[in-house]
């Protein structure tokens, strides 16, 4: 099997303005597909990764292997403004079986070569394993660069695991660095106290992590941006998705009791996004087994919507 697959047609679809007036667009009309155009340098490269294999054996609810093409669906019909004529589909990346580290590996490999060639990746989907291939593949690309890991999560992620897991891509992203003798730089913003263990929270202290917790996110998570921001020469977002309250994203591997509301949390991604220093961004977790009515989609899908639109 191959690991890379090509979107099908009928999943870009959507309501058809355009006799109304020749900028009445919508995505699914502005979105341009990998096969019939060239990236050029400002391009954003969308990225679909097909797994929930880290969930798996991170013994969570499996299901986020089917939100590339979902999510996709749900941008589909969203009005296509400003920056969104610069997405380009470079189709999806699956798991074969239980192949993780495969499926990693192509995944990182096609970040690098992305970002090489002066494109910024924007990854929908997997669990949150995807931040190991992601995060390895922006480093990758830039050697000897300050790389800033911001990840908004309820969770640390820096599990001590002896496989990798959606549990353990920060822990791996340190001993990457740690191995090339790179500073490692994570915050995570967003972090429930209750949703760690003690273990977790001594592994984010000797690794030096940012913290913001969920209780203090609305006064200190854009503070806490500035030096993060001034320090870095690329930063990566990564979003996992149980950040926000399970009300609002039901449709997650582990819903958080308490969470971050999308309204709190997206000053910080324009923040992020209009730092000029965003190179590689990500929305993982999402299971659409879970979701209600399709809303859990359309609110992850208005989140890469916005990161696109700020990123111009
Ligand atoms: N991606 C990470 N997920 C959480 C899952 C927690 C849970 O299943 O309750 C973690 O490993 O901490
Ligand atoms: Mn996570
Ligand atoms: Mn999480």
């Amino acid at each position: 099997m191959s690991l890379w697959q090509p979107v099908s047609p009928d999943v870009w679809q959507g309501r058809d303005d355009s006799s109304e007036a020749s900028n009445a667009l919508r995505l699914f009309q502005t979105v341009r597909q990998s096969d019939t155009q060239h990236p050029s340098g400002e391009d954003i490269a969308l990225l679909g990764f097909a797994c929930d294999e880290g969930v798996r054996r991170n013994q969570g609810r499996p299901g986020a292997a089917q939100a590339p093409d979902v999510l996709r669906r749900a941008l589909a019909n969203m009005a296509s403004h400003q920056g969104h004529e610069r997405l380009i589909d470079m189709g999806t990346i699956g798991v074969d079986g239980d192949a993780l580290e495969t499926a990693q590996q192509a995944l990182s490999e096609t970040v690098t070569a992305c970002q090489q060639s002066g494109m910024r990746t924007l990854v929908l989907g997997g669990g949150h394993e995807t931040a190991w291939a992601h995060g390895r593949g922006v480093l990758d690309a830039f050697p000897g660069e300050r790389v800033v890991i911001i990840n908004l999560d309820a969770h640390l992620d820096l599990r001590h695991a002896s496989q990798a897991t959606s549990g353990t891509p920060f822990r791996q992203l340190a001993l990457y660095c740690a191995e090339q003798q790179r500073e490692f730089h994570y915050a995570c913003l967003g972090v429930s106290r209750a949703a760690n263990t003690l273990a977790l929270w001594d592994e984010a202290a000797r690794l030096n992590v940012t913290l913001v917790e969920d209780l203090d996110f609305q006064q200190q998570a854009l503070t806490a941006l500035t030096p993060l921001l001034e320090q870095a020469d690329r930063v990566y977002l990564t979003i996992d998705l149980d950040v926000m309250p399970a009300g609002e994203m039901p449709a997650v591997s582990a819903p958080a009791a308490l969470g971050v509301p999308a309204r709190d949390l997206l000053p910080v991604i324009e923040k992020i996004c209009r730092s000029g220093k965003l190179q590689a961004a990500d929305l993982v977790e999402f299971s659409p087994g879970f979701d209600r009515d399709g809303q859990g989609a359309k609110l992850a899908a208005r989140l890469a919507w916005q990161i696109a639109h700020w990123w111009a």
